[in-house]
């Protein structure tokens, strides 16, 4: 007798450029998964939303996108931005507007070294190197609070300001989602990232707020870093990090730093959570539409594939997210590697080495 088969209904949304391309390795890898294991399966609704339906219709996303994404279990997301639409517009367009109503607060962003991929850093050859960028979703220096040309001035006069929004509530919850997320990790240990040296309002807040949460954490170590510093940290010292929780733009940056340092822009995944479930959550690679390579078939899909094991364990599948953790490592260790880490593999291959080295791991437990 056979379990009923449970039913995650997912809405892909592959945005411009190497989103289609990664996306559609990505969801191979996911069916394929959920087939091997027979207890649950995927039903995709494909949205062609982006830059090109820009160009159709001049939004980035329907008027009722937002309902329409409301009732699927999770969001399955490429990348957004194209020539032609300023990046402003289709950021806040598709992926921003859908973090920001959604209220996908914590951005979680592994950094995850791999067998069989050269890391720039001496380092990575003497040390197991792992951490996760925590990274502020909602608020920050995303904001979108400021204005253009605030008093008439005209051009060749014009003044912009951009306000970065900090709010208790808001450092509150991404702190605490810091500490919690460390208490799951075998270093436990947070950093947190700030400019209070420069930023005396919003960092200052943000500092304190930090020192007041750690205080409720005692079996989690913690330290405070600029951000500057932390750069420089990423390089030369990044063996003792585990939990690095930064602002929008401060996280942003370093989860980019991250992934170079891994090796490639394509390896890293991330999630853009609403932990409270009220709101569907968002699985993306952390690279953005790579125009320079899109559309040539060789792309880096691994960035996707592990956002979709990302995806998995927040639908509480976390045995199948790690066969798939588990495939890539395998992936990568035999060499299969695209031209962005060395490696002459096109997207469709490095994806069907993953399906391969899945086919030989044990299926899990009906
Ligand atoms: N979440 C999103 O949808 C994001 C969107 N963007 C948008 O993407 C567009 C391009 O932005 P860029 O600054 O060039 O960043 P990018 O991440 O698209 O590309 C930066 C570099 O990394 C390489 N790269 C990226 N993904 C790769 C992959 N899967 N495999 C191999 N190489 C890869 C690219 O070839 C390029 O050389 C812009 O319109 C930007 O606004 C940028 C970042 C995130
Ligand atoms: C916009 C962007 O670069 C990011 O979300 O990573
Ligand atoms: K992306
Ligand atoms: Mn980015």
């Amino acid at each position: 007798m056979s379990l009923p088969t449970k039913k995650f209904r997912i809405a892909a949304i592959p945005g411009d450029g190497v989103g289609g391309e990664v996306l559609a390795a990505g969801r191979q890898v996911l069916d394929h998964v959920a087939a091997q294991s027979g207890a649950f399966s995927f039903e995709w609704t494909e949205f062609d939303w982006g830059s090109a339906y820009f160009g159709r219709t001049g939004l980035m996303m329907p008027a009722d996108g937002l309902e329409i994404l409301r009732d699927f279990d999770a969001i399955y997301f490429g990348a957004v931005g194209w020539p032609g639409v300023p990046d402003h517009v289709s950021l806040w367009g598709l992926r921003l507007n859908i973090t920001q109503n959604f209220d996908q607060w914590a951005n979680v962003r592994p950094v995850t070294f791999l067998p069989g991929v050269r890391s720039p850093l001496r380092k990575a050859d003497e040390h197991a190197l792992d951490w996760v960028v925590v990274r502020e979703n909602s608020e920050g220096e995303y904001a979108g609070l400021g204005g253009r040309n605030l008093s008439g001035r005209g051009p060749g006069n014009e003044v912009a300001v951009q306000t970065a929004l900090f709010t208790e509530h808001g450092c509150e919850r991404i702190i605490r989602f810091a500490f919690d997320f460390a208490r799951t990790r075998p270093v436990k240990r947070v950093a947190s990232v700030t400019k209070s040296n420069a930023q005396q309002y919003g960092m200052v807040l943000w500092d304190e707020v930090f020192q007041r949460v750690a205080q409720e954490y005692p079996d989690v170590d913690s330290e405070s870093v600029l951000v500057d510093a932390m750069s420089a940290r990423f390089v030369l010292r990044p063996e003792d990090l585990s939990v690095v929780v930064a602002s929008n733009l401060n996280a942003d940056i370093l989860s980019d730093l991250g992934s170079a340092l891994a090796g490639s822009l394509g390896l890293a995944p991330s999630a853009n959570l609403n932990p409270e479930r009220r709101f569907p959550s968002m699985f993306e690679p952390v690279h953005g539409s790579a125009p320079d390579i899109a559309g040539r078939g060789i792309c880096n899909p691994i960035g996707a594939i592990a956002s979709g094991a990302l995806m998995l364990d927040h639908l509480g599948r976390s045995t199948e997210a790690r066969q798939i953790t588990r495939a890539i490592e395998q992936t990568t260790a035999a060499g299969v590697l695209t031209p962005d880490l060395g490696g002459t593999a096109t997207t469709d291959q490095v994806a069907k080495a993953v399906l391969d080295a899945l086919g030989s791991v044990v299926p899990a437990g009906r």
